[in-house]
């Protein structure tokens, strides 16, 4: 039985100049199973996340968020509806500790407003003190705790990787879509977010994972669509995908 679908994208199209980086792509993203996108170079993958999270406008076709349409919506209020990205959130430079970074971007929340700042102080404290609480709580989740006063900037590249997804945690999403979470991170540290991006499935969190590193892609995908020329080419398990001539060919850069 196929899981029922959280995110339905028909359609999706951005250009920038005269790149179509999206040129009508269709897929889905199914509830509560961690979805790869996967493809060379400049297919688009990115331009995805963004779209589907307030970042990137799309000039033509729908985002569907469990039937709703949410296409175009700001990144706060997908935010607000679960659907959050990770992002690089430390600095080289940054003086901030581990803790102060995680909680310096504040997560979407109430109040925002200068009268809601003005007139909800003390919800707004209650507020803050509540994301606190939660961010040490992450904090301790991705293994991080004991660096929490730790300058973040001394951040190995998959602590960094695991501090972006408390980052993303810390907004309570419903669904999480990693922009290469793989990428320069240590063997220990790959295997730590391996398995936490398991267990954060068997609560019942959705992913969609852009990557690059085809081990990390087989290992926690349960279905993956490739991209190519800004379009969903062919969707499958990681082992049917990856066996279909016309990947191979766009992985080669030779039209199948
Ligand atoms: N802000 C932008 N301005 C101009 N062109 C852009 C912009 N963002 C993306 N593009 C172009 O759109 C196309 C798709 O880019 P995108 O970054 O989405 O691909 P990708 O699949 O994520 O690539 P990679 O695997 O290399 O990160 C590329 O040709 C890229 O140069």
């Amino acid at each position: 039985m196929n899981p029922s679908p959280f995110l339905q994208v028909h359609g999706l199209t951005r250009r920038y100049g005269g790149v179509a980086a999206l040129d009508g792509v269709t897929l889905d993203l199914a509830r509560g199973q961690v979805t790869g996108l996967i493809g060379p170079n400049g297919a688009g993958k990115t331009t995805l996340l963004n779209a589907l999270t307030g970042l990137a406008r799309p000039e033509a076709g729908t985002v569907l968020l469990e039937g709703e349409n949410v296409t175009g919506l700001p990144a706060h209020v997908m935010a607000a509806k679960g659907v959050v990205r990770s992002f690089q959130i430390v600095r080289e430079l940054s003086s901030l500790t581990v803790f102060e970074t995680l909680l310096a971007a504040p997560p979407a929340q109430s109040g925002e407003t200068v009268t809601g700042a003005l007139f909800g102080r003390r919800k707004w404290w209650a507020q803050e003190r509540a994301n606190a609480d939660l961010a040490r709580a992450l904090l301790e989740r991705v293994g991080l705790v004991k660096l929490a006063d730790q300058s973040s900037a001394m951040l190995s590249g998959g602590q960094k990787k695991l501090l972006e997804m408390a980052r993303a945690l810390l907004m309570k999403p419903r669904l999480i879509l990693l922009d290469e979470p793989g990428a320069g991170v240590s063997p220990p540290l790959r295997l730590e977010i391996v398995r936490l991006v398991r267990e954060l499935k068997a609560e019942g969190l959705s992913f969609g994972i852009v990557e690059h590193d085809m081990h990390l892609v087989e290992e926690v995908c349960d279905h993956v669509h490739v991209l190519a020329q800004g379009r969903a080419l062919v969707s499958g398990t990681f082992a049917e995908a990856t066996a279909d001539p016309r990947v191979v060919s766009a992985y080669l850069g030779v039209a199948a």
